[in-house]
């Protein structure tokens, strides 16, 4: 049955809404000062709460309410009871976040349209925002570089155990992706995986979070440990934690049991920890930021999580990808990657990685044509190039290659040689390979023989032969 808490100091006023409600099947609580409301809201957050703006005897009136509820809990809707003549305060609070208003005096069919189209709504973006998560969450992962694949045969190979992971790796590589590959095909694929972000907690809420809180005569509510029970408890940015939390956190991974925030029964759990970082922790120990302890106990198997551009030929492939994600989810265009834009976007610098290339693709997908194959011209200007190759660094480059005795050597030139002009060009092929003095198909076997894919759709394959041929 759908709750919904009434907020109003006068009692004919909450008697009359809630009763009415009640007869239409929901159910009920009702209270008269911000204080009450406040202890009803963390005692149970209702579907729906009706809010009157002017609260006698209370410190915070309505609008403060409101502002406190959808900075903590967005999910709530929230319908304004304003006063005659109060419509001004109102609209502000529809700015704020409020669903919509009823007007005292206000008429009970009027009342009930407005509640039954508010639960309507929150439902609906509840389930959407869920169908998303499931649907911006791969079920795969895209790559087949050999980086990559050298990468997901660890992660295989720590699916079947059960020993604390710490990934590494640039923002945005994927490290919460590869979290809950490994989570997804661990014989705990059944049980939650749970995500808590060390960056964003304070200290003094760490303890709560992790732990949970229970108190007499209240409900208990588990912690973020509890709930990752028979899972996994992925700790993104653990680089962040402070000093005081690192302690405590070493604490539960010594004793692997602790008590509830407030409560006296030992409690044990049995989460798998996967830990990922940005930074590099032999620095922070050794700049005294972060506990060697701590580290050697979530260190247990460490994974190198590569940038994009150690695996620049995985780019198209994953391009194409995020289109067919976007177009699966949103309804966004489907289009194709030209042989040109996607030679560019592998020269091109991503320090934002997978998750930088995903916003860009859905950028392209939104304010771009609704048809036909991306272009050069609608991906981003030099800015987001890697060094667009002045005439001083191609001088610098060819003088290289020619006086390079090593084959190896000469070819990691060649390579980033060639980047650097295909990103002048806008991804032309044709011009790059008029420009370095080449046939349009030689260039072509060129750039595949240095790892660097020229069609999008075949680059998986392009990628699996080089692998093959590779010592
Ligand atoms: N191999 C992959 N295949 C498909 N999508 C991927 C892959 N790797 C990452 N992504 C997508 O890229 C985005 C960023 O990935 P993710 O959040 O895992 O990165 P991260 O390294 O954890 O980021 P941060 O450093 O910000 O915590 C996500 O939308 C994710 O779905």
């Amino acid at each position: 049955m759908s709750d919904i808490l009434i907020v109003d100091d006068e009692r004919d006023i909450r008697e009359l809404i809630g009763d009415i409600l009640e007869d239409e099947g929901f159910s009920t609580r009702r209270v008269g000062t911000s204080d009450a409301c406040i202890a009803a809201l963390s005692d149970q957050l209702p579907a729906l709460m009706i809010l009157d703006i002017w609260l006698k005897d209370s410190d915070m009136d309505g609008i403060d309410i409101l502002s406190k509820v959808k900075r903590e809990t967005p999910e709530v809707p929230v319908v304004i009871i304003s006063g005659h003549g109060n419509v001004e305060i109102a609209v502000a609070a529809i700015k704020q976040g409020a669903y919509d208003f009823i007007e005292k005096p206000f008429n009970i069919d009027q009342l009930l349209v407005v509640i039954r189209r508010a639960m309507e709504t929150s439902r609906l973006r509840r389930e959407n925002s869920e169908l998303r998560r499931a649907e911006a969450t791969p079920t795969e992962l895209v790559g087949s570089s050999p980086a990559f694949r050298s990468f997901r045969a660890q992660l295989d190979k720590v699916t079947r155990s059960n020993g604390r992971v710490m990934l590494m790796g640039a923002p945005g590589a994927g490290k919460e992706t590869a979290a809950r590959y490994i989570h997804r095909n661990s014989p705990r694929a059944g049980a939650a995986f749970v995500t808590m972000n060390c960056a964003a907690i304070e200290a003094e809420r760490l303890e709560a979070a992790l732990f949970g809180r229970e108190s007499e005569g209240q409900q208990v509510e588990p912690g973020l440990l509890e709930q990752a029970d028979e899972g996994t408890l992925y700790l993104d940015e653990v680089a962040d934690l402070s000093p005081e939390t690192q302690g405590k956190l070493l604490r539960v991974l010594v004793d692997q049991r602790f008590q509830r925030v407030g409560g006296s029964a030992q409690i044990n759990v049995d989460a798998r920890i996967i830990s990922a970082t940005a930074r590099d922790l032999k620095r922070e120990i050794a700049a005294g930021r972060f506990r060697e302890e701590l580290y050697h106990r979530l260190n247990v198997v460490p994974i190198h999580v590569p940038a994009l551009e150690e695996r620049r030929s995985d780019i198209p492939e994953l391009a194409l990808h995020f289109i067919e994600l976007f177009h699966q989810a949103e309804g966004l265009p489907a289009r194709e990657l030209s042989e040109d834009a996607a030679a560019l976007i592998q020269t091109m610098s991503w320090p934002g990685n997978v998750r930088q290339l995903r916003n860009m693709i859905e950028r392209i997908l939104i304010l771009g044509q609704d048809r036909g194959a991306i272009e050069p011209g609608e991906l981003p200007g030099p800015d987001g190039a890697m060094g667009a190759g002045s005439e001083e660094e191609r001088l610098i480059l060819s003088n290289a290659i020619a006086h390079l005795p090593l084959r190896e050597a000469r070819e990691l030139f060649e390579r980033e040689y060639l980047l650097t002009q295909i990103n002048r060009f806008g991804g032309n092929i044709s011009r790059t390979a008029n420009f370095v003095g080449m046939e349009r198909s030689a260039l072509h076997r060129k750039l595949k023989s240095l790892g660097v894919v020229t069609s999008a759709k075949t680059g998986a394959r392009i990628a699996a032969l080089i692998d093959e041929g590779e010592p």
